[in-house]
């Protein structure tokens, strides 16, 4: 599914926080997008998948869904989102109640979305009896459970560890590399970026404007390899040029406020 966003502006009042995007995200890609703080990253996601109304501006989404699919625009949140008192297995249900399911395909996308992310042994497990990086493996589950045509990242790892970080990249790389499923990434992280992205959208502070689009060259599979450091080590320059005096500002702004 392809995602087109034309002349998109948004304010919260009078706090102008994004101006004049124009994006596309094309069938299968995904793009992440940095900016510093509060330049409106979680806003034009929210608006990306229909939480928010832009105040001007279109958004549309065009192209195939998956067979199966229950809800072509799927988030995953940095916080998990999970309902405490459920268990794993009760909190990928959750998002298939309403759907008109039979019980047997009900529990096939429950069971393939908890082995695909290995957490078939802990779905009587609560979300508390889990740590930081299964937790966001039931919201990636979750996601899953609906066969989503697009997700929506709202820094899914940044709560996370270094280690349990890198994990989690892993499950992506594997997603990604499975399922082609469009994504938009937000992040602060430029190693998630240049290890996750197909191109990068980096904002300017707020409003936030679309400043430049890096196209990342290395297929995402090869990103380890000796040979891609060099033009990574470049992409990795070009975008923390991009953001550097955009983040120095953005902070300026905030200890100021
Ligand atoms: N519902 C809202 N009502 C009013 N102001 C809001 C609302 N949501 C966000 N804002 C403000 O809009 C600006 C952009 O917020 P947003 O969360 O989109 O930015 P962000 O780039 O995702 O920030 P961060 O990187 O810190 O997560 C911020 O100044 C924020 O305080």
């Amino acid at each position: 599914m392809r995602l087109i966003i034309k002349d998109l502006c948004h304010r919260y009042d009078d706090l102008v926080v994004l101006d004049g995007i124009d994006l596309t995200v094309q069938e299968g890609e995904v793009l992440a997008v940095i900016g510093p703080s509060g330049c409106g990253k979680s806003t034009l996601l929210g608006i990306a998948g229909g939480i928010v109304a832009p105040t001007s501006g279109t958004i549309a989404v065009a192209g195939e869904v998956p067979d199966g699919c229950l809800n072509p625009v799927t988030f995953i949140f940095q916080d998990f989102a999970l309902l405490p008192w459920r268990s794993v297995e009760d909190n990928l249900a959750l998002v298939l109640e309403h759907h008109p399911l039979s019980a047997a395909e009900r529990r096939e996308r429950i069971e393939s979305g908890l082995r695909r992310m290995g957490l078939w042994d802990f779905r009587k497990a609560l979300p508390k009896q889990l740590s930081g990086g299964m937790r966001q493996r039931v919201g990636i589950a979750r996601a899953l459970a609906v066969r989503p045509a697009m997700l929506l990242l709202d820094e899914p790892l940044s709560a996370l560890d270094a280690q349990t970080r890198e994990l989690l990249m892993e499950d992506f790389l594997a997603l990604w590399q499975r399922e082609r499923t469009t994504a938009v990434y937000v992040t602060h992280n430029l190693d998630e970026a240049l290890r996750l992205a197909d191109r990068v959208a980096v904002l300017s502070r707020r409003p936030g404007r679309l400043r430049e689009i890096v196209t990342i060259e290395e297929p995402r599979d090869q990103r380890l390899e000796p040979s891609a450091q060099a033009h990574l080590a470049a992409v990795r320059d070009r975008l923390w040029h991009l953001i550097r005096a955009e983040a120095q500002l953005a902070d300026r702004e905030i200890a100021d406020a």
